[in-house]
């Protein structure tokens, strides 16, 4: 089965809602329509810029969609501060990232919440962008493989052969975010075979081959090429080269398979 790469730009804490028109707006005029066969673009921003970045969007009738970061297990009620899958829904998001390293980290996200998370996007007809890694110590045991694994069964835990076929999966390995320090391209493969068989084992065989599995890690136009190229890796969650969007049209491109 092929599947059409997905490139998703998280802006993570970056851009305020003016900017984000900006940035979407130079984005489209620098990826045409035509790229929109062979890719799928999508941005990631804040909550504040939903928005905008959805009028920006429907406005010009572009193709590029947009998602949010994070939402809560909850669909509504006493949680300060959360942001329901039903207003990311209501606002045309089509993805969101679920247990990013940084949630996982700095807010202490287990698997457990993870899974809550990941059901309650797919209970809103979001596509979750499920996300797993290793950090630096696991890697250099070289149990990376197996971490992996236990992460992603855990995120997933229960989740039904036609859910499974409703999620993305990304691979960020804790030590190549932010850091340059990009994957290298065997080693994106590694994991993302280890996690389309895993998909295998939970969902059967049908729901791997059409699942999307990303690696997300220092991503650029420098090296997205060869990491797409790898059997198991459908694309990318890209960070800092997002922000860009001369850069990450250029590497969207690239993603599509070269200059149309
Ligand atoms: O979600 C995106 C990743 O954390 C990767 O960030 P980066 O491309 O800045 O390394």
């Amino acid at each position: 089965m092929s599947r059409k790469p997905l490139i998703a730009g998280n802006w993570k804490m970056n851009l305020n809602h003016l900017e984000a028109i900006a940035v979407v707006q130079k984005l489209a005029f620098a990826l045409p329509d035509k790229y929109f066969a062979h890719v799928d673009v999508t941005v990631i921003p804040p909550f504040t810029d939903l928005r905008s970045v959805q009028t920006a969007v429907d406005g010009d009738d572009l193709k590029i969609t947009y998602g949010a970061q994070d939402l809560s297990p909850h669909d509504s009620g006493a949680y300060t501060g959360d942001i329901s899958g039903a207003f990311l829904a209501k606002l045309g998001c089509t993805y969101v990232i679920v247990g990013h390293s940084e949630r996982r980290t700095i807010h202490g996200e287990t698997n457990e919440i993870v899974l809550a998370k990941t059901k309650a996007a797919l209970r809103h007809g979001l596509t979750p962008i499920v996300c797993i890694g290793e950090g630096l110590d696991i890697r250099e045991q070289g149990t990376h493989v197996e971490y992996n694994v236990e992460q992603l069964r855990g995120s997933l835990a229960g989740l039904t052969a036609e859910e499974l076929s409703a999620t993305v999966i990304a691979y960020e390995p804790v030590w190549a975010i932010g850091t340059g320090k990009v994957a290298t391209p065997q080693d994106a493969q590694e994991v993302c075979a280890a996690v389309r068989g895993t998909i295998a084992e939970l969902g059967g065989a049908d729901v791997a081959a059409g699942i999307r599995v990303l690696y997300g890690g220092s991503v650029s136009s420098k090296n997205v090429g060869e990491l797409v190229a790898q059997p198991d890796v459908d694309g990318g969650l890209v960070g800092g080269a997002s922000l860009k969007p001369d850069e990450f049209a250029a590497l969207s491109a690239i993603a599509a398979g070269g200059p149309l």
